[in-house]
């Protein structure tokens, strides 16, 4: 489904990826894990074509996105959710995902389809349709933010530490959820996390970063060599 390789990018004139290959088959969950400042959310901003590439080549789904602009990889089937400002806060859940739609707001019985896919898979912001989004709780938020992607019906997820500041219960939660896009929506999704754990349990593989190179790749069942990466306890 989306394919890196060789891609280098960054900021103004330093590169932070250096050489990324790395792979996500349709309808599977790859997580990328690593420290903080490893490149990691310069990798999805790389993807979903918010920083140029410098060197390399992306592809979604065999077509090449290096030169696209963010909207049109919407329009090609894949949506980001970032770690912050994820939702409009000021706005109720509802219009939130309305402005999800993005184009479809022209066709009235469409977009209430939608919407009421979104209720259905999360009650509880069917519950909250009329609520400001600033007032929901951190883990309706994330569900917000995904059920907000979701409105424009992507193949391909790209989510950046979703369980970031959520108490470990809603964690573990939000993993399920996250399962769930894959196993019953046939979601694809590249998953940026600290929770190795809870990663490691709903992913289907892993990639390691370190200082914006991938140092390992393999199935998420390889927890103690993936740990072994993250605390540099393997010799380089
Ligand atoms: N807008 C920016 N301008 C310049 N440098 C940046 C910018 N954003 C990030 N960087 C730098 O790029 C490097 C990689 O940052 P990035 O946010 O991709 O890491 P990360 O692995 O996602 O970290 P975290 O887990 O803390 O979110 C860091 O050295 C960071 O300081």
């Amino acid at each position: 489904m989306l394919e890196l390789k060789g891609v280098r990018s960054g900021y103004r004139n330093y590169d932070v990826l250096q050489d990324v290959d790395l792979h996500v088959p349709e309808g599977r969950i790859v997580c990328l894990l690593g420290h903080n400042g490893a490149g990691k959310s310069t990798l999805l901003k790389t993807a979903f074509g918010l920083i140029p590439v410098t060197a390399g080549r992306i592809s979604l789904k065999g077509r090449d996105t290096n030169h696209m602009r963010a909207q049109d990889i919407v329009a090609a089937g894949m949506r980001f959710v970032p770690q912050d400002g994820n939702v409009f806060r000021g706005l109720s859940v509802e219009d939130n995902l309305r402005i999800g739609a993005l184009r479809l707001e022209g066709d009235a019985a469409q977009l209430r389809k939608r919407i009421e896919e979104a209720y259905d898979f999360f009650p509880i912001l069917g519950e909250r349709r009329a609520n400001p989004a600033g007032v929901l709780s951190g883990g309706e938020r994330q569900m917000l933010a995904v059920s907000i992607a979701l409105m424009t019906k992507p193949k391909m997820l790209l989510l950046d530490e979703p369980s970031a500041g959520l108490a470990p219960i809603i964690v573990n939660r939000l993993f399920d959820m996250i399962g769930t896009l894959r196993d019953t929506l046939n979601k694809t999704i590249l998953l940026v996390e600290q929770n190795v754990n809870e990663a490691l349990r709903v992913a289907d593989s892993a990639y390691v970063m370190e200082e914006g190179h991938i140092v390992f790749h393999g199935p998420s069942s390889e927890k103690e060599t993936i740990i072994r990466k993250l605390w540099r306890l393997d010799a380089k």
